[in-house]
């Protein structure tokens, strides 16, 4: 019979590798809007598309209630994400 403390390692071990896939995931995600970013700065576009961020969130709210996730937390996680991309575009922007 396993411990409690041993069970805690084994979920805890498991729960940093999903840290790092997501991490990974981000990471790669990262790369993909900076391409963005650099297409718009050079193509005179601006950083926020609210028409696209509002079909995203629409289609993570529902993925979200499909995984037993909470869609408000969908939202505000993709809102996160979003806001660091645009901070990046900016950069990218005042830059170029
Ligand atoms: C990456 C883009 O730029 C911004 C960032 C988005 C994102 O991180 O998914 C979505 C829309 C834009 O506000 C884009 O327009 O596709």
């Amino acid at each position: 019979m396993t411990s409690p403390l041993d069970d805690l390692e084994r979920l805890r071990a498991s729960i940093d590798n999903m840290d790092a896939i997501l991490l990974h995931t981000l990471a790669e995600r990262f790369k993909l809007t900076q391409q963005v970013g650099v297409l718009k700065a050079q193509n005179d576009m601006p950083p926020a598309d609210k028409a696209r961020e509002a079909r995203q969130i629409e289609r993570l709210q529902s993925l979200a209630a499909e995984s037993g996730l909470d869609p408000a937390f969908a939202e505000k996680f993709l809102n996160f994400i979003v806001a660091e991309v645009i901070r990046h575009h900016e950069k990218i922007r005042s830059s170029s």
